[in-house]
């Protein structure tokens, strides 16, 4: 069990984590969510004793990570796959982690087979490709056999079927009793891996609660209802029927309506009193991807902006001028208000350049608008607007823990724990974000030269 007590990180001005307070039980996938910047790397160091807490604590089965007895057999940890010193072989640096824990070297083949890398055990691990590499600083948290398991963005750079190798072992590890806490930013995999979920958004905790829970908290539910084709007439009575009855109808582009407002039961009641025969009556919920949108949308801190690429281009018969909502550049992207949630819209889809239109024929070496472009990403959606308030799912009297992140007192005269004069890492058993099982040494950058096939 980890448990979090009014856990708080912050690097000078910067406040990362913000009074966090969550467990993570044993028997079950905890799935660790937020946007890029939210804190979850920074709380995980914290749980592994990498980072101090600013206040607050975190435990682990009771124990402040630095005062658990034989913590690399208890607590195993993949934060950052790179982390390895790539002179040596796979098999060398799992032994070298093996051997600073007490742990017999036989153990180290057979976390080898089991990440499937038996076979390339001998190869120095500089050449490894970005899946590997996962499957290294797995292989390293599995080494202790421990109770405990942490790891950030696992399925990093793996291919299908490696992501589906790393779920099948996030569950059969929980099924054995242990407590495995996972960041991801794929939601889709996190549906089908966690049983649990904690969602932070600029270091704050918005969401502890069941998979399911959270979805059905952050989505809106909404009723697939279909008549019979070409009878329209049979189509406008029911849609007022269900408008007289209080719910909101809408077209779906294959022709059947999207009935928000009223229960299943209801829907089908409505049709029979209506006379209206029906094809299709069925409920409908959103992913975890789009609940988890709905719920940070506001705490996002990176969104991107059009390219307008002033200056590369002008609006035909228009003076040259700055496009009127590109930020300058240099400028930081629209950030959400601290303390205001956002609109609870989905992002819309990507904007086109409104001077599309108005543009001249393309020059040759000019970026086209429309074109993607490397780097480019799609408009996430309007900067939230404040007054606004998030209502999808909002809980009414529930116990759903979903706020909209405060800007803490930042203090920003607090001490820097790595300010200058502090440049080492709190001198700890593990390696700052090394891939080891806890206890290792995979910040060793010392020339090795003699290792490996
Ligand atoms: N050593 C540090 N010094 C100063 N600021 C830091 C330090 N480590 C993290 N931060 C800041 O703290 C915030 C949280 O960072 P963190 O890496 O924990 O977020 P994250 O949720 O893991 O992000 P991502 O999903 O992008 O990996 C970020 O704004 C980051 O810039």
């Amino acid at each position: 069990m980890i448990e979090a007590y009014g856990l708080t990180k912050r690097y000078g001005a910067k406040t990362a984590v913000y009074n966090l307070s969550f467990q993570v039980r044993p028997g079950a996938v905890t799935g660790f969510l937020g946007p890029n910047g939210s804190g979850k790397s920074t709380t995980m160091r914290m749980i592994l004793g990498l980072d101090a807490p600013t206040s607050g604590r975190v435990t682990v089965g009771g124990h402040n990570f630095r005062d658990l007895p034989n913590a690399p057999r208890q607590v195993g940890a993949l934060l950052d796959a790179k982390a390895v010193h790539g002179g040596r072989s796979a098999r060398n640096h799992l032994l070298s982690l093996a051997q600073l824990s007490g742990i017999p070297a036989r153990r180290v083949d057979e976390v080898l087979g089991v990440v499937g890398l038996q076979d390339v055990g001998k190869k120095r691990s500089k050449g490894f490709s970005l899946g590997m590499g996962q499957r290294l600083g797995i292989a390293a948290a599995l080494l202790g056999d421990p109770q405990v398991l942490l790891f950030d963005e696992p399925v990093n750079g793996l291919d299908p079927e490696g992501i589906l190798w790393v779920r099948n072992l996030m569950r059969r590890l929980a099924s054995e009793g242990r407590t495995v806490f996972v960041s991801s930013h794929l939601m889709s995999e996190m549906a089908q891996t966690a049983d649990h979920l904690i969602v932070i958004g600029r270091g704050q905790l918005m969401a502890d609660m069941p998979v399911q829970e959270f979805i059905e908290r952050n989505s809106i539910g909404f009723a697939r209802v279909r008549t019979p084709d070409g009878e329209p007439e049979q189509r406008e009575k029911l849609v007022s029927a269900l408008q007289e009855a209080g719910g909101r109808t809408q077209p779906e582009e294959d022709g059947a309506l999207r009935v928000t407002g009223l229960p299943l039961p209801r829907i089908s009641d409505l049709a029979h009193g209506a006379d209206v025969r029906l094809w299709e009556l069925s409920p409908h919920q959103a992913s975890l991807e789009e609940a988890y949108m709905r719920l940070t949308q506001s705490s996002v801190d990176y969104r991107s902006t059009t390219d307008m690429r002033a200056g590369l281009q002008q609006p035909v018969g228009a003076p040259a001028m700055a496009a009127p909502t590109a930020a300058p550049p240099g400028m930081a992207p629209p950030q959400a208000v601290p303390g205001m949630a956002a609109a609870p819209q989905m992002p819309p889809a990507p904007q086109g350049n409104p001077y599309a239109a108005q543009q001249a024929a393309p020059q040759p070496g000019v970026p086209q608008p429309g074109a993607p472009q490397p780097g480019t990403a799609p408009q996430p959606g309007p900067a939230p607007q404040p007054g606004t308030v998030p209502q999808p799912g909002a809980p009414e009297g529930g116990t759903l823990q979903m706020r909209a992140p405060q800007a803490p007192a930042d203090g920003a005269s607090a001490p820097n724990p790595y300010a200058a004069g502090a440049a080492a890492p709190p001198a700890g058993p593990m390696a700052k974000g090394a891939p080891a099982a806890a206890g290792g040494d995979a910040t060793s950058t010392a020339k090795n030269e003699g290792e490996d096939a």
